[in-house]
């Protein structure tokens, strides 16, 4: 299980170096808020080797915003680009999801899509995490995620137990995609999180003390990155 923890500027992304992937986004813009190009390009510099992920929103319908959106991220430097779908549609996810898929994979074959949905689907009105999944498997992308879309510090456990996170992981294995959870997860979650063993979890608000407004703190990251290895 690798971490990822989101920096929301390139001061904070300094904190994140030993993470394991070091994902770019501006939470003033939403749970999957995208950060500015120029923000993801000196933070792949910053980064070295450590893969960098950046968030390009949190989407309504619209495959073209959605997939240009995807190609600058991609273009700016981004190894994985990952998207949330804010809409409850199946059809119009098939086309989101394609639509980004092609412009990554067509200039960037090495590069990995992830796709989110989120916890709280339900009083989102959005589609949910088990549905998205096949068709991120059957248009190509790599990662099905979980988020919260609200971020309100309700986590992710408060939607979905511990049984309905371990069954979307393994949907996600058995249709060849990784998994990523993510959503106000607290330390103290590591451990039943280690038992579900997705392939990723994301965090920002625990190692911002437990406020996702307020700054990364290195000793939260060096805690994090201690409990999880
Ligand atoms: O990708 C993961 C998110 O940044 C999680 O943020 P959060 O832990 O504050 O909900």
């Amino acid at each position: 299980m690798k971490l990822l923890v989101s920096p929301s500027s390139i001061e904070e992304a300094k904190f994140c170096l030993d993470a394991d992937i070091i994902d770019v986004k501006r939470p003033a813009e939403g749970s999957l808020g995208a950060n500015f190009p120029w923000v993801i390009r000196e933070i792949k510099k910053l980064a070295g080797t450590t893969p960098v992920s950046a968030a390009i929103g949190d989407y309504g319908p619209t495959p073209g915003n959605a997939a240009l959106a995807a190609y600058g991220a991609a273009c700016a430097g981004a190894d994985f680009v990952k998207i949330g779908l804010m809409f409850n549609d199946k059809d119009a996810a098939r086309d989101v999801i394609e639509g980004v898929v092609r412009a990554v994979k067509e200039p960037f074959p090495e590069k990995t899509v992830v796709i989110a949905a989120y916890s709280d689907y339900v009083r989102l009105g959005t589609i949910a995490p088990h549905v998205m999944s096949p068709i991120a498997a059957e248009c190509g992308a790599d990662f099905a995620m979980i988020d919260t879309g609200k971020k309100d510090g309700k986590s992710t456990f408060e939607f979905m137990n511990k049984e309905a996170l371990q069954a979307f992981t393994d949907q996600n294995r058995s249709l060849g995609l990784g998994t990523a959870l993510a959503g106000s997860l607290k330390f103290e979650d590591i451990p039943v999180l280690q038992e579900i063993n997705p392939e990723i979890i994301g965090v920002r608000g625990m190692v911002c003390g437990g406020d996702r407004s307020t700054m990364v703190k290195a000793e939260l990251v060096a805690k994090a990155i201690q409990m999880v290895r």
